[in-house]
């Protein structure tokens, strides 16, 4: 399972760090959610687990064993907040075939299922999906990758009621084959879910 210990944040261009020591077990079975005002560094937080973004101490480890940032963008999938605005494909299979372009079309069709995006042209251009539609491509884009680990930041932001739902009975149905860490401004959204909730305050992780 991964593990952050005593991870301390602060880049050069911050007035204070980011992240003071910040330790996270996350436990087998569950979601972990970490919830916290704007600017609180739940961003920061979810760059550096996935690998984008280092630290200056502590250690990240999986299974015991410590990772280095490469390691971690291996592990890790992150799907940003508004995922959509990084689409780069003229197409669906276009934007899937990113990085992995040797794909059959029944490979993209399987990954879609997935994500509950069933019978989707896969001609049509990314941006003429619907928002949830585009979220669960956005997070599909990352399953492709085989993640152990699955880092959500803000995936229901700027969805309507119902869509919001389908995004949550989602990563619900994902949590049986990968780790899942959801950062939000929402976490009662999430209340149903099996959850170990937190929240960032002052760079540290407190236990809700
Ligand atoms: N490289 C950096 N240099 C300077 N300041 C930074 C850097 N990265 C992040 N920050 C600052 O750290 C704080 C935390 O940012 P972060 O984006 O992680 O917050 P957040 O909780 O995700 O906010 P939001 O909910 O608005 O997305 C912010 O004040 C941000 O401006």
């Amino acid at each position: 399972m991964l593990s952050l210990k005593n991870i301390y944040y602060h880049p050069s261009t911050a007035e204070k760090p980011i992240l003071r020591d910040l330790c996270l077990k996350f436990k087998t079975g569950k979601i972990t959610i970490v919830r916290g005002p704007s600017g609180s560094g739940k961003t920061t937080l979810v760059e550096i687990i996935s690998g984008l973004s280092g630290y200056q101490k502590g250690e990240i480890t999986w299974l015991n064993k410590t990772l280095n940032a490469r390691q971690r963008r291996w592990l890790c999938g992150l799907v940003f907040q508004f995922p959509e605005r990084y689409f780069l494909g003229l197409s669906v299979a276009q934007e899937l075939r990113l990085g992995h372009k040797r794909l059959t079309t029944e490979e993209l069709i399987s990954t879609l299922t997935k994500v509950g995006l069933i019978n989707l042209d896969l001609k049509k251009p990314p941006e003429s999906l619907s928002g949830g539609q585009q979220r669960r491509l956005a997070i599909a884009v990352q399953l492709l990758r085989s993640p152990k680990v699955l880092l959500l930041d803000e995936p229901t932001a700027g969805l309507d009621w119902s869509v919001r739902k389908g995004i949550i009975e989602l990563i619900a149905k994902l949590k049986d084959k990968q780790t899942i860490l959801i950062v939000t401004h929402e976490p009662e959204l999430f209340k149903n879910l099996n959850t170990d909730n937190y929240k960032l305050h002052n760079g540290q992780l407190i236990p809700q």
